[in-house]
């Protein structure tokens, strides 16, 4: 029996402009994702009928990923045979790092993975067209897991293209143990703000295409961390710890409630990793940008 494994990277936001409000109850967006140095693997191997199986790292709560028909992997195998008009199924199993409902993209990388893999296993050749199309129905996240490296996503943040850059960029992740629902945020959002037309800032795609670290700190911003701070206010703390520690900057990952920080090297995340796990307990180093989706082994 053959099996095939792909490894997809969680993603943050180094910009996340949010316009208001569609008719679709999506937003608009202005953003700039990165691929970051942290993984989740997917394996899928030929079977009569569609199984998932979720491991996850000793960190991550199993419980919280749902393995019925809404988990977004099963959703995307299930959407790639009705694409192409098979009557096949598969067994899937999800070996899981990426921090669920962390404003990391986990369960959209596990997608991406997901097409991926079994585009693979089903020797189907789906145009890369078709499999971003197919990505974009899932979430708006996914196309973005097939990209990887660094992009401009407009749309709902479905329609990406990559951008110059040429960092090393190395980030401190901070995990919570309790996640942030992402319609949650958006919702408080539009409590709070009054969105005007989202826009990527210049001066942001100069510094990735300068790989200049001083400028991209000065740059990165994120609309949705006001409503995420509005709705967990602790994290807060964490900001304030990233920067005493000595991080050029401190983000919100997405929705949040993830934060980042921007470090100088990997000797300077080092550092700073080791300043913030005194006080927090998931603490990482992650190296960026990384590749999108991609097979890991056959066997
Ligand atoms: C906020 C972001 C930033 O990259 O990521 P996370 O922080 O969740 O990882 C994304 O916009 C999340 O994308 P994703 O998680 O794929 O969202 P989807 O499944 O498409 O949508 C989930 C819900 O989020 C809201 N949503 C999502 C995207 C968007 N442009 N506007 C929205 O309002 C809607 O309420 C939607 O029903
Ligand atoms: N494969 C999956 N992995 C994680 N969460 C999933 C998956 N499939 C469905 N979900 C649901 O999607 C929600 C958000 O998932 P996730 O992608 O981890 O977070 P975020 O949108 O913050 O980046 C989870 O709380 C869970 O209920």
């Amino acid at each position: 029996m053959t099996t095939i494994s792909v490894r997809a990277p969680a993603k943050i936001n180094l910009h996340l402009g949010v316009g208001p409000v569609r008719e679709d109850g999506f937003h608009p967006l202005a953003t700039v994702y990165q691929a970051i140095g942290m993984y989740d693997d997917v394996s899928v191997s030929e079977a009569a009928d569609w199984s998932l199986a979720v491991r996850a790292h000793e960190r991550i709560d199993v419980a919280e990923v749902p393995t019925d028909a809404s988990n977004v992997a099963l959703r995307a195998g299930r959407l790639l045979a009705a694409h192409h008009d098979l009557d096949r199924a598969a067994s899937i199993v999800i070996e899981k790092a990426i921090p669920v409902a962390g404003g990391l993209a986990g369960g959209s990388a596990d997608a991406a993975a997901t097409l991926l893999a079994l585009d693979r296993l089903w020797d189907l050749q789906t145009s890369d067209d078709d499999l971003l199309a197919l990505a974009a129905e899932l979430g708006s996240d996914v196309p973005f897991a097939l990209v990887g490296g660094t992009a401009v996503g407009t749309g709902r943040g479905e329609v990406v293209s990559r951008v110059a850059d040429r960092g090393r960029w190395w980030w401190v992740v901070v995990e919570s143990d309790i996640g942030l629902s992402t319609p949650a945020v958006y919702r408080e959002y539009d409590r709070m703000a009054v969105a005007a037309d989202p826009a990527v800032p210049e001066a942001l795609l100069a510094a990735l295409a300068d790989g200049d670290r001083r400028a991209l700190a000065a740059s990165v911003s994120n609309d949705l961390a006001a409503p995420a701070l509005a709705l967990r206010p602790d994290l807060a703390q964490v900001l304030a710890a990233g920067a005493a520690a000595g991080a050029l900057t401190g983000l919100i990952s997405g929705s949040g409630p993830t934060c980042l920080f921007l470090c100088e090297d990997q000797a300077h995340a080092a550092a700073v990793r080791m300043t913030l796990a005194e006080e927090h307990e998931r603490v990482f180093a992650a190296a960026a940008p990384v590749a999108g989706a991609h097979v890991v082994e056959y066997a």
